[in-house]
């Protein structure tokens, strides 16, 4: 349903809040194309209203000569700040950057939170921002989880339609994302509310079967038959099954790129106010599918790059596919059970 100005102001000051906005600090609001008009006007109300001191950089879009798709997720690496040299130093020398624009992903992202640049990411619709505010208990679950991988030297997932597959931890630092941007250098995605890491380079041993429902982003689509993926030293080998099987390798053939068949990040869901359901309710483009990731118990995993976690592999292709009804275990122990978040996990 429609927001109000009034709430979409009030958001962005709780979330500006929960990130430690103090006054006299400077905002950039990263926008391009893509960015939506009432999610900028509210947070340029309300980050003036906070006393910040805030500048809005537009940059022109890029990879439309190459992308499949308008999803900002669906392409990486190079961004529309890729080479632009005074776009980055302004961005560096800001305290917080309100991404309205995506550029999760990119080197560049990496070189301006080194610099101690805050960057949250906000490109929902208004009515998923308002919906899925964040708040300090989201992020306790959050940490409570990402601790538990820290400490974990293998994740075991299986599940009824058939997934058993093991990855080894350790090498790669554990995320949370919880949807707001409290320390110096951090990067979140507002909204989210989930745990994630990346295998060790060419661990990840097994098979995934995508079952009926299950969704497949950037796609945007519910499988309606299984997809039943093998996996070896950390590569998926095989792709198999019917029309989304398909599909999904045809996409994925797309890029030419042998490292689109990697793993990226895996985890699971932990945000209770995102639901499984609410992708069939949108049209296809109007979201990139948050809660989709953010739904609690789903087990989260991803093709794609690494170099977001400090790894050295990039490649343009990233598919998000989180999965209903597994049992995802940190050294032989039961984090989520049938699709349900054990206590405390
Ligand atoms: O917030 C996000 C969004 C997409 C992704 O692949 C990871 N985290």
């Amino acid at each position: 349903m429609p927001v109000s100005d009034f709430e979409m102001i009030s958001a962005w000051q709780q979330v500006l809040k929960l990130s430690n906005l103090e006054p006299g600090q400077s905002v950039t609001i990263l926008t391009s194309a893509n960015t939506h008009p009432q999610t900028l006007s509210a947070a340029l109300v309300a980050t003036q209203s906070m006393g910040a001191v805030v500048n809005r950089l537009d940059l022109p879009p890029v990879n439309a000569d190459k992308a499949l798709s308008r999803d900002a997720l669906a392409y990486l690496g190079t961004t529309p700040l890729t080479g632009n040299r005074a776009a980055i130093a302004a961005l560096k020398e800001s305290d917080l950057v309100l991404d309205l624009m995506t550029l999760l992903f990119s080197p560049e992202q990496h070189d301006i939170l080194k610099s101690g640049t805050k960057i949250l990411l906000a490109v929902e619709p208004p009515e998923v921002l308002v919906r899925l505010l964040p708040n300090a208990a989201d992020r306790e679950r959050v940490r409570a989880a990402s601790a538990r991988i820290r400490q974990a030297r293998e994740m075991h997932t299986v599940s009824d339609a058939g997934t058993d597959i093991r990855f080894a931890l350790g090498d790669f630092p554990a995320i949370s994302e919880y949807g707001y941007v409290d320390e110096p250098g951090r990067w979140d995605h507002w909204p989210s509310g989930f745990a994630l890491t990346w295998p060790n380079e060419g661990s990840a041993e097994g098979r995934i079967v995508i079952d009926r429902g299950d969704i497949l982003l950037p796609q945007k689509s519910y499988v309606s038959e299984p997809i039943s993926i093998t996996i070896e030293n950390g590569y998926a080998t095989r792709i198999e099954g019917g029309v989304d099987a398909e599909l999904l390798s045809a996409y994925m053939a797309s890029f030419n790129d042998p490292e689109a068949y990697a793993f990226s990040h895996i985890g699971w869901g932990l945000q209770p106010r995102a639901h499984w359901s609410t992708l069939g309710l949108y049209d296809r483009e109007a979201t990139i599918g948050m809660d989709a990731r953010a739904y609690e118990g789903n087990f989260l995993f991803s093709f794609g790059p690494n170099n977001e976690a400090g790894g050295s592999r990039t490649t343009a292709c990233h598919i998000d596919i989180p999965l209903r009804g597994c049992t995802v275990r940190l050294d032989g122990v039961d984090m989520v059970r049938n699709g349900k978040v054990l206590d405390g996990h």
